[in-house]
């Protein structure tokens, strides 16, 4: 697997369901689908045309940061379709508040919560398991801003059934995916993000 690829896109995802099937089903097999984008940028109406999307990125920090250089390929993919509040999240020498920088766990916290209230959409690699994510995630729901959660089953790792279980494929999407391949602005990522290639489109089109 390759994750120093600069220029990536989600490869092999196919959207979670249940065994036996999940409510509402996910979307089928394959690339991210329309379903997902509808998930993230077709709230109704009020998220048509907007000049901006703020993308809040969730991932492991005090959890473990051995997907650091998979979330910054993540953030780079979604810098092109709007802000990501939470840049630092994909940056290999960040670990958490130091004494240096005089950080208070609550100023984190706070600051955090202020930047998911402001979020259009949470896009969380949920991999490595981590307190904070499954917070986030939490405040997230409660707030109604569209999730979704990338998983890599191929890791090893089980997937909490709050995560997987809250996947409803509307405001909660959970996705399993492989790898990370380099490829930029294709249908499958343009499906995540709701980006359509037709150049007089905007991301905020359903489609
Ligand atoms: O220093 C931090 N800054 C910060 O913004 N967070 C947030 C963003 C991440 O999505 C999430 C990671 O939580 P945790 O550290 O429990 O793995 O919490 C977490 C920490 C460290 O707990």
């Amino acid at each position: 697997m390759k994750n120093d690829d600069a220029q990536t896109i989600l490869r092999n995802n196919k959207t979670s369901e249940h065994e036996g099937g999940g409510e509402g089903g996910g979307g089928g097999g394959g690339y991210f689908g329309t379903d997902v984008a509808h998930t993230l940028f077709c709230k109704p109406s009020s998220f048509s045309r907007m000049s901006q999307v703020n993308i809040y990125f969730a991932g492991s920090i005090k959890g473990g940061r051995q997907d650091v250089g998979i979330y910054s390929q993540i953030i780079e993919q979604l810098k092109a379709y709007g802000h990501v509040f939470t840049e630092f999240v994909g940056d290999k020498n960040y670990s958490g508040p130091t004494e240096a920088d005089g950080k208070k766990d609550k100023e984190i916290h706070d600051t955090d919560v202020s930047m998911l209230k402001k979020s259009d959409c949470v896009v969380a690699e949920v991999t490595q398991p981590s307190l904070g994510v499954g917070y986030e995630l939490g405040r997230a729901v409660a707030l109604e801003i569209p999730i979704l959660c990338l998983f890599r089953p191929n890791e090893g790792k089980v997937l909490s059934c709050m995560i997987r279980g809250a996947h409803d494929g509307s405001a909660v999407t959970v996705v399993d995916y492989t790898d990370i391949v380099g490829m930029h602005q294709t249908p499958v990522s343009d499906g995540l993000l709701g980006l359509s290639s037709a150049p007089d489109t905007s991301i905020w089109r359903c489609l």
